[in-house]
């Protein structure tokens, strides 16, 4: 069976990873999180970590993601917003079925203790 790597391609994924930080860039909230960053670097290791999320061959050779996002203070909703973006590039722009958009859906709740800083108030 076609992984989902191979069904979506290697250059698309890097074509996901342009518009992804695209996106990003244009958010008054969340540009500032990047200033100063190597970019092209930046991109380089989300190409590979996502092409191996996606079971390609690709071994993700980045900082741990933990150890890359520590003391930013990344907040729940900045979290939140960031994966809405890569979901609606992979689905809206690149036509990403639902078992992938699902797939990704699972790992960004997995990886999300790492990354996130500052939970969201509780209500009340
Ligand atoms: C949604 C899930 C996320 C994933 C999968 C992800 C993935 C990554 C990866 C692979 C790197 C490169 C690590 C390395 O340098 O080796 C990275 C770095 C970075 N991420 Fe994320 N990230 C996520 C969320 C966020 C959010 C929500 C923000 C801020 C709003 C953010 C801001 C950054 C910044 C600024 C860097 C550069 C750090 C540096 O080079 O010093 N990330 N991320």
């Amino acid at each position: 069976m076609a992984t989902y790597y191979e069904k979506l391609g290697a250059s698309t994924v890097r074509e996901v990873v342009d518009r992804f930080y695209a996106v990003i860039l244009d958010d008054v909230d969340l540009k500032p999180y990047f200033d100063g960053i190597d970019m092209p670097r930046l991109k380089r290791h989300l190409v590979m970590l996502l092409c191996s999320v996606l079971g390609g061959p690709e071994a993700y050779e980045g900082r741990d993601l933990a150890d890359a996002h520590r003391g930013m203070g990344i907040t729940e909703e900045h979290y939140a917003r960031v994966g809405e973006i890569l979901v609606t590039v992979l689905r809206d722009d690149h036509g990403a079925d639902d078992d992938l958009i699902q797939h990704v859906t699972t790992v960004l709740g997995q990886v999300r203790g790492s990354i996130v800083e500052k939970p969201a108030e509780a209500a009340g």
